[in-house]
């Protein structure tokens, strides 16, 4: 069970201080926005390159953008250790998977809460992980959606008959309050922004909800 902070609720100003505050995480996640794909715009390609010499844990991007097919993979080589793009806007969402892995990333799909899954299962062999949307992307904060249990249950039982190391993500309104229910649907990589940089012990948060996580496992 691996917890990911999102950096989008950390001080913008303070980015190498707001990693050390969560060294005991297992990764960094940096939402990527373009004000195209989502209507935010945050931070690309120089800033995630500065990120991956100072982190002390490896960066989980997320790119919210526009046409990942020409940009994702120059994210792995800016030193994204995940890179996930989302399948609504890729063209050829088995060659951007493809490139991440020959860049040396791992390859996420992420899916919007409208998106259904099943018509990209067939693109499983070539992913290491599934991101579940659990709020619209584009910003911090927002309320969790029950409603996307389901599909994390529907992407857990397909990655269970496919086989191999392929994780199954969760982000947006995830706490202490919504964890566990991720947790038994079947996700074991939980993004939370505002849970833990809104927290006056960021690192004391990941603890928590690893624990939660942990104690809540599917199966
Ligand atoms: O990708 C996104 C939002 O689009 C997320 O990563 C959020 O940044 C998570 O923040 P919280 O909902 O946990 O506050
Ligand atoms: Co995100």
């Amino acid at each position: 069970m691996q917890i990911s902070p999102s950096i989008l609720s950390a001080d913008f100003a303070n980015l190498e201080r707001e990693l050390r505050r969560i060294s005991n995480a297992d990764w960094a996640h940096v939402d990527v926005m373009d004000g195209h794909f989502v209507p935010n715009l945050t931070l690309g390609l120089p800033v995630v390159e500065a990120l991956a010499k100072v982190s002390p844990i490896p960066l989980d991007c997320h790119l919210m953008i526009d046409d990942p097919d020409r940009w994702a993979p120059q994210y792995a080589e800016a030193g994204g250790s995940s890179v996930t793009f989302h399948i609504e806007a890729a063209g050829d969402p088995r060659r951007v998977a493809r490139d991440l892995r020959a860049a040396g990333a791992r390859a996420g799909m992420a899916i919007k809460p409208g998106t259904a899954f099943a018509p990209y299962a067939d693109l499983l062999p070539d992913l290491d992980m599934v991101l579940v949307m659990t709020v619209e992307p584009g910003f911090g904060g927002q309320s969790f959606m029950a409603d996307q249990m389901p599909k994390v249950r529907e992407v857990r039982e397909a990655v269970r008959r496919h086989g191999g190391d392929i994780w199954v993500q969760v982000d947006g309104g995830v706490s202490a309050d919504t964890i566990e229910q991720c947790a038994e649907a079947g996700a074991d990589v939980f993004v939370a922004g505002s849970a833990v940089y809104g927290a006056q012990d960021a690192a004391a948060a990941v603890e928590e909800l690893r624990a939660l996580a942990t104690a809540h496992r599917h199966g």
